[in-house]
Formats: C-alpha cells, structure tokens, sequence
C-alpha cells in the first residue's frame, strides 16, 4: 500500500524531516527532490544532451526544486531557460542558497535566468522560446496552491499549455502539476476561464502521493507519475498520520488473496447467498450470482421472488436458483424463509435490481435484523435504506454498502458538488456516521473500513466499465471474497473484490476495447486475473513430510 497524503500531512512529514530527531537540512531535501527530478525525466524524454529546456519556477519551495533541476540538467548538456517567477528575498533560505548557486552558472548559452519576479515578461519571446523548446518543467506551484491560479502564473501556465498542444513539447511536473490541488484533485478555473491548470506528461512527486494524482480531474493533469523518496527517513514514510488513505497495489492483493489450500474443500470457499431481483431485473440478479461463481465461491443460492424464478431457473447450472413467496417482489412475510436457510450462509447479499417497493424495505430489514453474516447491500436496498441511519449503525461493521455515487448521495443526502469536492471526506464522513463498511464506487473507487475508519482508493478499472451490470457483478464478488476462509475480514474483502473487479475490466479492454465488453465477459475474466496475481501470490510453506519419520 502507498499512502495518499494531503498537503498537511507533507507539510508535517516535511517538517518532522527537517526539525525532529532526524535533522536532514531542508537545502539537502530539496537537493535530492531536484535531482530526482532530472534523473526520473531524464529516462523519461530519452537525455538531455542538447536539448532545449524551459523551468517555469515560482516563487515557493516548488520553485526551489527548480533551481536545483536547472543545476542538473545544465551540466547533462542541456540549454536551460530559467524563469524565475519569485523575488530573490521573499524564497526560504534553500531556496534562495539554490539560487545563487545557479546565478554563479549564468551563462548566455547553457544557462539563461529570467528575473520575472522584478520585470515583465516579455510573451513574444517566451513563445518563441516555446517552440524552439523540447522540454516544458513546472516548478511553478506544488502542495501550496490552493483555489484558482493568479497572475502571472495562470498566464504562463495557458502559454504552457497552447504551445504543448500545438507541438511535440514534453512537460514534466514538478510534485504535483501547477493548478491542481493536492488533497482533492480539484483544478483551477473551468473550461470557460482561461485560468486552468497545467497538462503535463509526466510527474515526479515526493516523498508520498498526492491525493489530488489520483482523484479527478487532477488525475488528467499528471501524466505518468513517479514517486520518489528524495532521502525521507524510513519511519516517516511509514508513520500512519490522522486521516488516513492509502493507494492499493497488486502486491498487497496478492498477499491477502493466498493459493487455495490443496485439501479445501467447497465448506471452506464459503456459501453465498444472494436474495435480489424483481420481475423485470432477473439479470441483475443472475450477473451478481456469476460474480460470486468466478471468484471461486464453494457454492452460490439465488433467491429471487417467485414469478422472477423461471427467468433464472436453468440458466447457469452452477447457481442454485429457488423462487420465494408468490409475487413478483419481495414482502417482509417472504423473510423467515430466507432467515432459516441464512442459518448456514457465510453471506448475504441484496440489492441488485431488486425493485424499490416499500414492502421490499421491510424485507431487507427483516433479514438484516434477524441474521448474524457479513451483509452486502448494493443497488435498490441501498434506495430503500435512504433516511435509515440509525437502524444500519446498529447492526456495526458486519454491513458493506457499495453504492455509486448517485446512490450514495441520496443514501447520504450530502451534493453530489459537496461528494465530489472531497470524495476521501464524504466517504469517511459517512462510514463513521452510519458505522458501516463503504465501497464507494466511480472513478476511482474508495473504500472505507468501518473498525479503523481507513480510506483504500483502488488504482485498477477503467470507463469501458461505465455501463449496467457492472456494480452487479461487483456486489457478488464482494459477497464472494468474504466467505473465503482465509479471508481476513470484510473490508479486506470488499478491497480485494474491487481490486479484481477493476483489473478484470482492465484486461478486457486490453483484449476486446475499451468499447462494449460486458459485465459477463469481465466476470470472466476473473480467473484469469487471479491466476495471473498467481505468481506474486503468498504461497503458505511447505510442510515437507518426513518420510519413514526421523
Ligand atoms: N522541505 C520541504 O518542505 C520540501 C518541499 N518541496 C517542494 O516544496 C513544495 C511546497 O512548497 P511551498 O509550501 O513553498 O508551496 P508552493 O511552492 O507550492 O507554493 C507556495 C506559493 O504559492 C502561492 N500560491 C498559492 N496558491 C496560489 C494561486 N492560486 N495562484 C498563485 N499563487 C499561489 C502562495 O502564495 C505561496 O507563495 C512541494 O510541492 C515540493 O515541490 C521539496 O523541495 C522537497 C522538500
Ligand atoms: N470510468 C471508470 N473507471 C473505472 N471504473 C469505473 C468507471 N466507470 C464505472 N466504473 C466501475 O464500474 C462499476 C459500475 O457500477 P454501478 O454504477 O453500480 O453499475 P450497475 O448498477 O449498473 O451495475 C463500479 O464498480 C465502478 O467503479
Ligand atoms: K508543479
């Protein structure tokens, strides 16, 4: 897992660096984050040999980073223009020592400094510039910008950004594009002001990730991104700070998804036990049981209402379909049933297409209530929960809610602005409020512990996923992932389930397009992106027998 850090939690990591036990000089941080910089692109953009190179540096530590790159990158063999956008005596004391440094390498060849700061710049010759360049470096503004982008900085930043769409120019960002805020993945301005924010093709960051590289539409600002350490002491780049999020890695899914035992047998993969679906939504019901099937379930019962039965009765023979009650909806007298098959379920699982009837409400309730599994709520019983906070805290953290982000708001009753706004905020806001597991799903997905009140943002998944059925699948596979026996506990459930949901529609896209594969098709692809975590997966020791004994 890495971290996802806000601009306050690199404020304090910086900080604890710098003034605490470890006492690393703010010059020499700076120093390895600037060189990071030149070493990371320089693999990136193929050297820097006779290149022309333009750093933007403003007038913060951000533009101290780029008094080292411009430093570097002069002696590799570049021409470097330096725009220096701050006055000399307002820079912290690193910076400013950076900077002498590189007024004693001013040359009119390699190294030519634009003092901004004191005079205008001149824009004829900046574009000119511009389009003799090969490389763009924004060293303008890093994890201390906040709101929209003032001038000069939202001019050069349009210049930027005109000139790198009219050619081949390659920007590269220094910890974080200029304009984009580091703890939301908001931007400056709108499409409609001129004030945007930097497009860059690559960014390096320091130390941790930015929150604002991951979420939209900060995350279409960053290009590819590299993280670099820049010599931060170990124990601060694992110390867990307030407000905790972390970005998920296969190797931490490969680590909880472990082989299956070779003696298992289906007891141990769990039973699952997915009551959903109304007379015109049996697909739902039917994808969210085959996503349960292709995570390796050890046996999966659909329950739908009676007259749904005979559009699902048949269709998969793995999955054990049995009508209930006489409608075409479920009522709460339809639940005792439901209860004493439950008795020997790993996991219950509603919500998929199961239709928005009042008397479906008291149904669910009725089974949350008088039912001691792990419970996945997904789609209509989420609908129908709405305004039902005190009754989900209850029942603690053997609840997972997966809503979408429409759901979720009304689930809520936060804006879908305020949501958006802070996607980490609203999702921990509601996990603590309502006490209760959270998969909040978009792009990307966030899940939210209930026990720890964590944040997991997953990093796999893509928008050939943006079509229905999708969450169905998704709900059995949470559903799933829960009853394995190995499985830690349900958030770790719902984080691998989303995970694999995420890299089964990256692989489709990469094998049909990113147009048009279905949720079935993803569904199985499911094997085949677990057997391919196979080789990384945490293989229990071998326990040689001793044959004939000692
Ligand atoms: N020791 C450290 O603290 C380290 C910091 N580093 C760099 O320092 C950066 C953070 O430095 P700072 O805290 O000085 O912040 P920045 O360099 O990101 O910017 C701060 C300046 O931006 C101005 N600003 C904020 N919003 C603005 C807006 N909307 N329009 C125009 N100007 C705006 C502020 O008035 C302030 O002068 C990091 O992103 C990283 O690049 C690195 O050198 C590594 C070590
Ligand atoms: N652009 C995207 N990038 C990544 N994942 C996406 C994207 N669009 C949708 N998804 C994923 O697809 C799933 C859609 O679920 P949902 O909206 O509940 O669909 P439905 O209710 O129709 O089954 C979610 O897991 C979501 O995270
Ligand atoms: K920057």
């Amino acid at each position: 897992m890495q971290k996802l850090n806000t601009a306050t939690q690199m404020r304090q990591m910086d900080h604890a660096a710098m003034y605490g036990e470890y006492a690393v000089a703010p010059a020499i941080l700076m120093e390895n984050a600037g060189h990071a910089v030149a070493e990371r692109a320089e693999k990136y953009i193929g050297g820097w040999l006779g290149k022309d190179v333009i750093i933007f540096c403003g007038k913060g530590n951000n533009g101290g980073d780029g008094f080292v790159i411009a430093r570097h990158i002069q002696a590799a063999g570049a021409r470097v223009y330096v725009y220096v956008l701050g006055c000399f005596q307002d820079y912290s004391s690193e910076s400013r020592q950076h900077l002498e440094t590189l007024f004693k390498l001013e040359d009119r060849e390699t190294c030519i400094i634009v003092r901004c700061g004191d005079e205008n710049i001149d824009w004829q010759l900046l574009k000119h510039r511009l389009q003799d360049s090969q490389i763009v470096i924004d060293a303008m503004l890093g994890t201390g910008f906040h709101g929209n982008l003032r001038e000069p900085i939202s001019s050069v930043t349009a210049v930027i950004n005109e000139a790198a769409a009219a050619s081949d120019l390659t920007v590269i960002a220094v910890d974080i594009p200029t304009g984009v805020d580091s703890d939301t993945g908001a931007v400056s301005g709108s499409q409609e002001e001129e004030n945007g924010p930097v497009f860059a093709d690559m960014t390096i960051t320091f130390g941790a990730l930015k929150r604002g590289l991951v979420f939209y539409p900060g995350r279409l600002c960053a290009g590819h991104v590299e993280l670099d350490l820049i010599g931060m002491p170990a124990p601060l780049l694992k110390k867990s700070e307030d407000d905790p999020a972390y970005w998920l890695q296969e190797s931490d899914i490969s680590e909880i998804l472990v082989p299956r035992s070779p003696d298992s047998h289906k007891g141990s993969h769990g039973t699952i036990g997915i009551v959903t679906g109304c007379s015109d939504m049996a697909g739902a019901a039917l994808m969210a049981a085959h996503g349960a099937v292709r995570c390796g379930a050890g046996k999966v019962f659909l329950r739908v209402p009676s007259q749904t039965a005979p559009y699902c009765i048949g269709r998969q023979p793995e999955i054990m379909v049995r009508g209930i009650g006489n409608g075409s909806f479920f009522i709460e007298k339809d639940a005792e049933y439901i209860v004493s098959e439950c008795r020997s379920w790993s996991v219950l699982a509603m919500g998929p297409g199961m239709g928005k009837n009042r008397e479906t409400k008291k149904f669910i309730q009725y089974l949350i209530s008088h039912t001691e599994c792990p419970v996945v709520l997904d789609a209509d019983a989420l609908n129908l929960l709405t305004g039902e906070q005190n009754f989900i805290r209850s029942f603690g953290n053997r609840i997972i809610m997966t809503p979408h982000l429409a759901e979720f708001s009304r689930l809520s009753g936060y804006s879908l602005g305020e949501i958006r706004k802070d996607i980490i905020y609203a999702a921990k806001r509601f996990a603590a409020a309502w006490h209760v597991n959270l998969v909040l799903k978009g792009a990307p997905t966030v899940i939210v512990s209930a026990k720890t009140g964590n944040a997991y943002v997953n990093p796999t998944g893509n928008s050939g996923m943006a079509c229905g059925g999708m969450g169905d699948i998704l709900t059995g596979m949470i559903a799933a992932m829960t009853a394995h026996e190995t499985m830690p506990d349900i958030c770790t459930a719902a984080s691998v389930g989303v995970y694999l949901h995420g890299a089964a529609g990256d692989y489709c896209r990469n094998h049909v397009g990113q147009y048009g594969f279905t949720p079935m098709e993803l569904a199985d692809a499911i094997p085949k992106v677990i057997s391919q975590l196979g080789e990384a997966m945490a293989v229990p020791r071998l326990q040689h027998p001793m044959i004939g004994g000692r």
